[in-house]
């Protein structure tokens, strides 16, 4: 995992930051050096940088520092425009299975309603934990939703090509990928503030970095996936699970007072979230035409979004229309997307040519 970051450059001062992770097995060539028997250094020339500072405890973003985890692997903070961004390392063995590239569809972007009656989100789930959240179990998803004819039938789709992307009609959500428990390390250990913060999980999937925000008090939290399928099976669950205790019996044995409690603290909870699907370009149409106020993200995060440089585009511009200019961007990813080409070299690049943001990379996994 390699977060890095993302600053604005010439006139639109101000602090934005793109943080990349990548899953790499290997010891990157010429940049990261063993220290001891796992942590592995970034070396690199940026004067930016403090190579020699090591810490195990992570720290907040700056741009002048670099923070070395001890624990894990290596670490180095976003760097100014007036740097060079580094974020070269190996590619990292992508469990990717994928079809051949074709140009993404445009699907169009909704708003999902919050049902009243939260426990029916939870009917028919099974839930699982992981890092001290809940999720629903996948399996258990796949399993009934293959059994419906549904709307978007992502599931059969899925199995019958025996692929976890499919371009334009399935983009992964509803499996947690790996750098999403990257991310929530990194924005743990760096004790990131979310307080009064407006964040969006962006191509969200569980929409664990979300909850993860929501747990730590984010103001707003704005949920968005391709898929409609997930954000009503899959992301919708995952946050009600969340603040029910993984949904239990849902509340039949507890006394009245006890359920209306929970009903309500659902309720203030839900109404600091707003649930999107659909493509990229429309989501922030839908955002900033829709009759709803917008006020834009302080925070973006999001995982393993980069995979296709045919998406590269959208992703850009969606994030210059929704991110504050005082706001920052997180993105986990791995090295390389093999099969589908994308991957954090190519897309540093892309970000350089647009000149619109700087990328500072924080840690390598
Ligand atoms: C590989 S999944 C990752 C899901 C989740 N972030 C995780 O780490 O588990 C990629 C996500 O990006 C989103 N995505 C990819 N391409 C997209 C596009 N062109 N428009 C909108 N969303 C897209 C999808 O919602 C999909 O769930």
């Amino acid at each position: 995992m390699l977060p890095c970051a993302l600053e604005p450059r010439g006139p639109r001062a101000g602090k934005m930051a793109f943080q990349f992770n990548f899953s790499i097995e290997e010891k990157a060539e010429n940049e990261l050096e063993t220290l001891g028997d796992t942590a592995l250094q970034l070396e690199s020339a940026q004067p930016a940088l403090n190579p020699g500072r090591s810490t195990e405890k992570s720290k907040e973003i700056s741009s002048e520092e670099n923070v070395v985890h001890k624990d894990s692997v290596c670490a180095h903070e976003a760097t100014p425009k007036t740097t060079d961004p580094v974020a070269n390392c190996s590619p990292g063995k992508s469990q990717v299975q994928v079809l051949p590239k074709k140009r993404a569809g445009f699907k169009v972007a909704k708003e999902h309603n919050i049902p009243g009656d939260f426990s029916k989100v939870l009917e028919n789930k099974v839930m699982d934990t992981v890092q001290g959240l809940y999720y629903v179990n996948i399996s258990v998803v796949e399993m009934t939703l293959s059994n419906d004819s549904h709307e978007e039938d992502i599931v059969s789709k899925s199995i019958s090509s025996h692929s976890d992307l499919i371009t334009g009609i399935y983009e992964g959500g509803l499996k947690i990928w790996e750098c999403t428990f990257d991310l929530m390390d990194y924005l743990s250990k760096a004790e990131m503030q979310f307080i009064n913060k407006t964040v969006l999980d962006l191509g969200c999937g569980a929409g664990l970095l979300g909850i993860l925000a929501l747990k730590r008090k984010a103001e707003k939290v704005h949920f968005q996936d391709y898929n409609r399928t997930v954000i009503d099976e899959i992301t919708l669950p995952n946050v009600v699970a969340n603040w029910t205790d993984g949904g239990g019996d849902g509340g039949i044995s507890e006394p009245s007072s006890k359920k209306h409690k929970k009903a309500d603290l659902i309720q203030a909870l839900m109404s600091k979230c707003r649930f999107f699907s659909g493509e990229w370009t429309e989501f922030s149409q839908l955002l900033l035409s829709g009759n709803k106020p917008f006020s834009k993200y302080d925070l973006i995060l999001t995982s393993e979004t980069i995979y296709n440089p045919d998406y590269y585009s959208a992703l850009h511009d969606t994030i210059s229309k929704l991110l504050d200019k005082n706001g920052c961007v997180y993105l986990a990813t791995k090295a390389h997307y093999f099969g589908v080409g994308g991957g954090v070299h190519i897309f540093e690049k892309f970000i350089e040519e647009r000149n619109v943001f700087r990328t500072r990379t924080v840690k390598v996994i």
